[in-house]
């Protein structure tokens, strides 16, 4: 048997824990190298706390979380709600309030309704984090004719204030016309290939959602919003319909009895919810939230509508029953009530007092290609 000499067994050891110690320091120092890139990119507050998603200190998930943050560009300039000190605004209730309506879904989501904000306290809040709200809208084809509308009432009542991108999707980019704007806001033209089928028009724009996020708009906006072009904005839209992850109440379901929604029933497509499950169901015209969960959920709404269409069907309503499919499962964060999605065909209803986005009537045969 070999046996070691007192000299080699102090040599070994003497090895052994300066290989431990050097192992040690480049765990630790990459762990401080991990802490400072979250600290540069302002996602914690000092250079020894690290939190988790629910905003709860957590030291255990840094290589996790500066995996997850860098891989889904959290704008952490969204996070706090800083009040500037020395505001003066109307003391808010517990104990009073709007009692016609709800407020908050069942998983604690705010469901965004007249009275229920205070103005000027998001704008102060909201003015001071210099945020940019990409906004989409398709116009192919005839649609292009709404797009005058759409920006003029834009500009007079969506997001007044904040910087806009006005992401313009067309196979028409010599009809868009040229509406001023005010400063901080832009539009962009995308050119699209043209359809003749308005189906494959509305659940394409999911996929074009998905790739221009990607490819142009991440790293120039913080939150995105998706709307139909076929109306126009009559009254205040703004930041308090800023969130995660938004959904809006349709406006022709809102009272609707669960098993009554028009939501995909075949369990053949992707987009089945069977009877007895969902919430509401959510209006194809307006969604948005920050750049990545928005992406994220309209690459799986374009994936299941591919999968969908590779299998010879399409769901009841397109991209919409894809999009009730995902916030049956994944609840969006923020739901706006149908102030912010009417239709001018639907008249007044008790509960909506004040109308901020809505479709024009419109006889489709004049403007959908099929
Ligand atoms: C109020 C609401 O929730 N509306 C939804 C509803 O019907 P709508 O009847 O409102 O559908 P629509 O004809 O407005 O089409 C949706 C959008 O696709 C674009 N487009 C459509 C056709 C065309 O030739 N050119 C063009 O650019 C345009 O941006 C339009 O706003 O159902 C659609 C899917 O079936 C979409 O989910 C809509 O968002
Ligand atoms: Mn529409």
């Amino acid at each position: 048997m070999l046996g070691f000499t007192p000299n080699m067994k102090l040599y070994s050891l003497c090895v052994t824990g300066g290989l431990l110690l050097f192992v040690y320091a480049c765990f630790y120092s990459e762990s401080i190298r991990k802490r400072h890139v979250l600290h540069d990119l302002g996602i914690i507050n000092s250079k020894s706390d690290i939190f988790n998603d629910n905003g709860a200190k957590d030291n255990t998930t840094c290589g996790l979380l500066l995996l997850r943050t860098l891989s889904s560009h959290h704008p952490s300039k969204t996070r706090n709600k800083v009040l500037p000190q020395g505001l003066l605004y109307k003391k808010p209730s517990v104990v009073s309030g709007r009692t016609d309506v709800v407020s908050v879904t069942p998983w604690m989501a705010p469901i965004v309704w007249d009275q229920v904000f205070d103005s000027v306290v998001l704008d102060s809040i909201y003015k001071q984090m210099d945020i940019t709200i990409a906004t989409t809208v398709f116009a192919l084809g005839k649609y292009v004719l709404f797009l005058k509308d759409f920006l003029h009432t834009a500009e007079k009542h969506y997001m007044v204030g904040y910087k806009v991108d006005y992401y313009i999707f067309t196979d028409r980019p010599g009809d868009v016309p040229n509406v001023t704007l005010a400063e901080g806001r832009r539009v962009r033209v995308l050119k699209v290939p043209s359809s003749n089928r308005w189906q494959e028009i509305s659940a394409r724009r999911m996929e074009m959602i998905q790739t221009t996020i990607e490819s142009t708009i991440r790293g120039h906006a913080d939150y995105i919003f998706c709307l139909d072009v076929d109306s126009k904005f009559h009254a205040h839209f703004g930041v308090e319909a800023l969130g995660r992850l938004v959904a809006t109440i349709h406006p022709g379901y809102y009272a609707t009895e669960r098993e009554s929604l028009p939501y995909e029933r075949r369990p053949e497509s992707r987009a089945y919810i069977p009877f007895g499950e969902g919430d509401f169901y959510y209006g194809g015209a307006v969604f948005g939230g920050l750049l990545e969960d928005v992406r994220t959920m309209a690459e799986i709404c374009r994936r299941n509508f591919e999968a969908d269409t590779a299998n010879g069907i399409e769901a009841a309503w397109q991209e919409e029953s894809h999009l009730n499919r995902y916030f049956t499962y994944n609840k969006p964060s923020k739901l706006l009530s149908p102030e912010y999605l009417w239709q001018d065909v639907a008249g007044w209803s008790k509960h909506v007092k004040i109308i901020r986005f809505s479709g024009v009537a419109k006889n489709y045969a004049d403007f959908r290609p099929n």
